[in-house]
Formats: structure tokens, sequence, C-alpha cells
């Protein structure tokens, strides 16, 4: 087959979180950018991952308000599902987002979008459909796919992934979900509010890379909602069910003891598999392993001409992340500044109800590098929360020598947006003297950030030398 050739300055394989941001970034300084997709733009953020778990989210909370209202004396009742509704709200949200992402806009960023599945065939050409692509630079954005356990039984039962889930139109029965990792408990929540049966089967501890003192606050929250959560049980094997249960799942527990779980349905959210598959990355010279492609704090790959963001590079697997890893290829690409990208730096929120954010070190990561101060404000001390009778909450500030803010996880109402002060504050490298200092308007839930920062100064107004010199202050008159 003869290819028409193209030599760009920047070739982009995926468009998704990442490869779009470094795509529109380039483009709109004028920089010759072509980029390959091979499934829907926007990639799975958009289309089976953030925005149709969002919208879903979104339409379980009204549900839950609804029934919650009573408690404020407003009485409505047990709301009812319309599961095509909801549906078509989840796929609405896609819809409205989709134009930002779409060919057409990309095209109108002077962006060459090519439609077909890019393998490089050499160190520095990739083959995409008709098109043999000789660019400056390749940036590695193909994201991950969902992992599929070797769980004996499961290839022979019908079972969702994210890349399944968000087209159902009905509410399952009895969803079994087997992994307790974002994936899992958002939706986990979420099917219970809009009236499933939820059993979740997590082998170790749910949501375990968050702090376990603010994780056990949302994971409560889903308990008392009537999510079954079993941790610490193993699926030893999958079969097909009878009657209205499409799958029995077979467990044991730490304990030895086994049971069965019958489910309607059945979600598998047990990780994410980096997409490197068919990339052709070893006539490239480009390293990967299980975990993904192998890159430095740099994001280069071991081919110095081809950068990596986002989840094919592993670590940590978000949208934004995604996008900052972009910001700084593009610097790098455009300008040749440094990159130097800090993970530790990345905050991360998981939407349950109550959300919990975390940015920084939690109090056992700072533990680990030595002495810290772990300062705790319960929901319950802030106005605010008395007032929305969400009081069910916490939130932790570590502070290390010198004052300065190692981290800062929230659990509580509205903690994904409290969590961006706290990101803030990190990313600038602040001390807490700091958050001491701004003003906070009253009655919110941010202002537990100040409030944090004055414990931290507590202990110096009881200290004898600070009453010795008040004294000293006082005779002065
Ligand atoms: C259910 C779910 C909910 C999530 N919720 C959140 C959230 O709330 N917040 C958050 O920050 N993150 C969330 N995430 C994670 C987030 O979706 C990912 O971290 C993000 O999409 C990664 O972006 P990316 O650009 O690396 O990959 P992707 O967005 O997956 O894009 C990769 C693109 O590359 C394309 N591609 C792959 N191989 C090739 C090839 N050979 N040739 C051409 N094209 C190719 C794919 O088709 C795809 O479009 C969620 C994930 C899931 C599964
Ligand atoms: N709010 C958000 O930002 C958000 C939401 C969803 C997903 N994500 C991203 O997507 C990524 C993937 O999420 P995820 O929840 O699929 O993965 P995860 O790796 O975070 O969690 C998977 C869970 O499944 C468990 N597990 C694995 N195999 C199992 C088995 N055979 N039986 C029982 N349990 C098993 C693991 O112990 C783990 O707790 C996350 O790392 C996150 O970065 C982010």
């Amino acid at each position: 087959m003869s290819r028409t050739e193209l030599a760009p300055d920047i070739c982009v394989i995926g468009g998704g979180s990442g490869g779009l941001t470094v795509a529109a970034a380039a483009a709109s300084f004028g920089v010759d950018v072509v980029l390959v997709e091979e499934g829907a733009m926007g990639g799975d953020c958009l289309n089976t991952g953030c925005v149709p778990s969002k919208a879903l989210i979104a339409a379980a909370r009204h549900a839950a308000d609804a029934r919650a209202a009573s408690r404020f004396g407003v009485f409505v009742g047990e709301p009812a599902i319309d599961a095509a509704a909801v549906h078509a709200h989840v796929k609405g949200a896609i819809a409205a987002i989709a134009p930002h992402d779409s060919v057409g806009r990309f095209e109108s960023l002077g962006v060459k979008v090519i439609q077909a599945r890019a393998r490089f065939v050499d160190a520095r050409t990739v083959e995409a459909g008709e098109f043999r692509i000789r660019a400056r630079r390749f940036v590695l954005a193909t994201g991950s796919a969902p992992a599929i356990p070797p769980i004996p039984g499961l290839v022979s039962v019908s079972f969702l992934t994210n890349e399944s889930l968000f087209d159902l139109d009905e509410i399952p029965r009895r969803l079994a979900i087997i992994g307790g990792g974002p994936v899992g408990i958002e939706m986990a929540q979420a099917f219970r509010r809009l009236g499933a049966e939820v059993v979740v089967v997590e082998r170790g501890q749910a949501l375990a890379k968050e702090d376990p003192e603010l994780a056990a606050i949302a994971l409560g929250a889903l308990r008392r909602e009537g999510v079954d959560l079993r941790e610490g049980a193993d699926v030893v094997r999958v079969a097909a069910g009878v009657g209205q249960h499409a799958v029995d799942l077979f467990l044991r527990s730490a304990d030895g003891s086994e049971t069965v779980v019958s489910a309607s349905h059945l979600l598998i959210a047990t990780g994410r598999t980096p997409r490197t598959a068919g990339l052709g990355l070893e006539a490239a010279g480009i390293d990967h392993g299980p975990g993904g492609v192998m890159v430095g704090s740099d994001l280069r790959t071991t081919n110095r001409r081809v950068y990596a963001v986002g989840d094919v590079a592993g670590g940590l697997q978000f949208t934004h992340v995604a996008g900052h890893q972009a910001g700084l290829v593009v610097r790098a690409l455009l300008f040749r500044l440094p990159i130097r990208y800090r993970p530790e730096m990345m905050p991360r929120v998981t939407y349950t109800d109550p959300p919990l954010g975390q940015v920084g070190l939690t109090q056992a990561e700072a533990a680990r590098n030595g002495r810290c101060e772990a300062l705790r404000l319960p929901y319950a001390a802030l106005d605010r929360a008395q007032a929305e009778d969400a009081t069910d909450g916490l939130v932790k500030l570590i502070v290390g020598a010198r004052g300065r803010i190692l981290g800062a996880g929230v659990v509580g109402d509205k903690a994904d947006e409290i969590t961006n002060l706290f990101a803030l504050a990190i990313s600038r490298r602040m001390r807490v003297s700091a958050l001491a200092g701004f003003v906070s308007p009253y009655p919110t839930l941010g202002e537990a950030a100040r409030r944090l920062a004055t414990l931290h100064y507590a202990p110096m107004a009881r200290r004898p030398s600070v009453r010795v010199l008040l004294s000293l202050l006082r005779r002065l008159g």
C-alpha cells in the first residue's frame, strides 16, 4: 500500500485528555501538528470515564437528596427513577462536551486529525491508515483499558466494564461489582441510590490508596445507604446463574469461609491496563512493562524523540494529571523548557457522597518521611456543616518542619471543591502561616483551612515564654 508521507513538527497518538491538550496547545502557537485517534475523540474521560460517571452520580445524588429532604422538614417521598431518562441525562452530558473535543474543532485549530490506528514502524516513523508520519517529536497518549482479572469462569459470563456500563438503559436489579477502587465505589453508590441492590467484592481494602481514617467515613456512608461491601474477599470462580440471576460469584473470605453472591449484572472494576499493545513500541525502541511506558520525570521515553503522557505512562491515572503532563511536554517541545513532573503535587478526588479529596502526602506517607504534625478538624466544628446537616466529615492537614504544608485530605460535603484550595497551597509550597493569614467568608466549609492553621499555632499561646512576653507588653501600658 502506498502511503501519503507527512512530516509535521509534532505527531500526537491518542485523542483523549492528554493528547488533545498537547494538540490544542501546540496548534494554538501555530505549530504543525498531526493527531491520530482510532476511536471516539475525547478518549475515556469524555466517553466512558469521568463525564458519564459524574453525570450518573449527579442523577443519583438527586434521588438521595429527595430521600433525605424529610430531615429538613420537606417531604417528597420515595423518588421514582426513570432509567431511560437517567441514561438520556448521561448521554446528554457527553453530547454537550463532545463538540469541544471534536474532529471539527481540532481541524479549525489547524490540527490534521487522522482517524486510524497508529503504529511505530521504526524509531521516527508512525503509520496510520493511509499515512506515513515522520515527525520531529511524537507524544504517546494512548490511555488505558479496563484490566480483566484472570478469574476462572469469567470469560464464559457476560460482564460490564466502564466501556459498556454507560450504555445500560436500565437500572440493574442486583449489581455485583468486583473491585473496590474509585470506579467500583463511585458506581456502587450511584447505582444503589438509583434503586439497585449492590454488592462490592474487594480482595483487599476498599479505597486502599486513601488515608484510612478518611476512607472509613466515605465507605461508612455507602454502607448506611445499603451497599453490601465485602472486603478481604477473593472471587475464586464465576459461573452463569439461573433464573433472574445472570451470574454467581463464589467468594472465599480471609477466614476461609465460602459464600455465593448472585446478581443480575456484573461490573468489573479491577484497575487498568496501559494501551501499549500493537503500537510497535519495540520497533521504536520504547521500553515498557505491565505498568506502562517507562518515562523519567522529564516524561521522555527511552526513545528521545518520543514523550508519553497520561494513563499509558503509568503512575497516577487522572484526567487532570494527563492534562498537566501534556502542558509540561508542550513547554518542552515549543520552548525547550526543562520538565520536572512532580506527582506529589497532584490532587485527587473520589466522587462519593461525601466526596473524598487528597493532595500531597497522607499522614502515613508523611510519617514514613520523618516527623510531622497531623491537624484534624471534624465537620461538626464548622457552622456551615451544622446548618446543612452535613456534619459527617473530617479535614486533615499534614504539616512538616518549619510549618511546611505536606498534605491535606478532606472527606465531607463539597470536599471536592475544598481540595482545590489545598492543591494551590501545596503547588505553591506554602507554609501553614499562609492559611492562617487569609480571610475566609463565613459560613463556608472552606473555612476549615484557616481553622486548621489556627490549631497549628494554638500550642504557642500556652508557651511560658509567650505568656511572659504578653505580661511585659501589658506592663508597658
Ligand atoms: C469510570 C471512570 C471514571 C473516571 N473518573 C475520573 C474522574 O472523575 N476524574 C479524573 O481525573 N479521572 C477519572 N478517570 C480517569 C481518566 O478517565 C483517565 O485518567 C484519562 O482519561 C486518561 O487520559 P489519557 O489521555 O491518558 O487517555 P484516554 O483519555 O483514554 O485517551 C487515549 C486515546 O488514545 C486512543 N488510542 C489508543 N491506542 C491508539 C492507537 N494505537 N492509535 C490511535 N489512537 C489510539 C484511544 O482510542 C483513546 O481515545 C476515570 C476513569 C474511569 C474508567
Ligand atoms: N474520581 C476519580 O478521579 C476517578 C474515578 C474512577 C477512576 N479513576 C481512575 O481510574 C483508575 C482505575 O480505577 P479502578 O477503581 O478500576 O482501579 P484501582 O486499581 O484503583 O482499584 C481496583 C481495585 O480492585 C481490586 N481488585 C483487583 N483485582 C481483584 C479481584 N480479582 N477481586 C477483588 N478485587 C480486586 C484491587 O484490590 C483494587 O482495590 C484509578 O486509578 C483512578 O486513577 C479516577
